[in-house]
C-alpha cells in the first residue's frame, strides 16, 4: 500500500490539491521504474490479464500506448493478437472536445503524436468505434484505491468520454484500470464527475471495483 495519500492530504486537506500533491507524487515514483522493472511489470499484468474472464471474451478492446512510467499493456496485445480480437487507441477527439475517439489500430495504422507527446492513430472515421460499443476499456490510470477510485493525468478526457455509463447501468463496456501496484493508495478524494472502474489489474493483483 502506498501511503502518498496519508501524508500528502494531511498537507492539503482541499479535494483539488490533494489530488494534485497524489498525482504528482505518483507519476514521479512510477516514472522512476527502470527498463528492467518495467519488462517484469509487463510480464505480470500480461499474465493477471490472461486470469480476466471478462478480458479474454473482449472482442473490441480499447488499449493505450504507454507513456511517463505506465504500465505497458503490449505483451498482452501481442499475445492476444487473434483474428477476432480488435485493438482501439485512444484519440484526442477533434470535433468534441476534451473527450476521446477509438480508432482502430493494428501494425499498418499510420500514427502522429497528439499535443502531450503521446503517439496516436491519425484520425480516421471509418476505423473509429464509439466508445459505448467497446467490450473492455483498459485505462491509463497515475492513482487508484480499492472503491473503484480513479485518478488520471487531470484531462478528465475518460471521465468526459464514460460519464454516459452512469445512465447506462448494463449497456456499457467494463472499465479495468491497469497500474504498478505502487500506484495504489488507501483512499483517493473522489469528485462528482469520476467513473468509478469496474475492476484495477496491476501486475501483482486484480481488485475488484464497483463489481
Ligand atoms: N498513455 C496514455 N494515453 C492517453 C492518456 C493517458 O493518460 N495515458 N490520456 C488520458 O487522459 C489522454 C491524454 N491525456 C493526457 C493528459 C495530460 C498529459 C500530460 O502529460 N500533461 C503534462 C503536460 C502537458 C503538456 O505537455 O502540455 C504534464 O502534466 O506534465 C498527458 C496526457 C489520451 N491518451
Ligand atoms: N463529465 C465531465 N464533464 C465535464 N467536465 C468534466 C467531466 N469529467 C471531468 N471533467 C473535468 O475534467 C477536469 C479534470 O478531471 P480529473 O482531475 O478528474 O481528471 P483525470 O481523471 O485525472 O484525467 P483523465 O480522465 O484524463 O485521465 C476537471 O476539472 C473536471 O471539471
Amino acid at each position: 500500500m502506498n501511503d502518498a495519500f496519508q501524508s500528502l492530504t494531511s498537507l492539503a486537506p482541499d479535494t483539488a490539491d490533494g489530488r494534485k500533491a497524489i498525482r504528482k507524487d505518483l507519476r514521479k515514483q512510477r516514472r522512476s521504474l527502470n527498463t528492467q522493472q518495467q519488462r517484469d511489470a509487463a510480464i505480470h499484468l500480461a499474465s493477471m490479464l490472461r486470469q480476466h474472464p471478462r478480458v479474454m471474451q473482449a472482442r473490441h478492446l480499447a488499449v493505450y500506448l504507454p507513456n511517463d512510467g505506465e504500465i505497458d499493456p503490449g505483451l498482452f496485445m501481442a499475445q492476444t493478437r487473434r483474428r477476432n480480437v480488435h485493438f482501439y487507441l485512444p484519440v484526442l477527439h477533434p470535433i468534441h472536445d476534451g473527450q476521446l475517439a477509438f480508432c482502430r489500430f493494428d501494425e499498418d495504422t499510420p500514427m502522429r503524436p497528439n499535443r502531450f507527446g503521446i503517439a496516436e492513430p491519425v484520425f480516421h472515421s471509418r476505423r473509429i468505434r464509439p466508445a459505448w460499443a467497446m467490450d473492455v476499456v483498459l485505462m491509463p490510470l497515475v492513482g487508484f484505491d480499492d472503491q473503484g477510485g480513479r485518478l488520471g493525468m487531470g484531462g478528465g478526457f475518460y471521465d468526459r468520454t464514460f460519464a454516459f455509463t452512469r445512465l447506462r447501468p448494463r449497456l456499457r463496456p467494463a472499465l479495468i484500470g491497469l497500474a504498478h501496484d505502487l500506484q495504489r493508495v488507501r483512499r483517493l478524494p473522489i469528485e462528482d464527475w469520476d467513473v468509478p472502474l469496474d475492476a484495477v489489474v496491476t501486475d501483482r493483483a486484480i481488485y475488484r471495483g464497483r463489481g
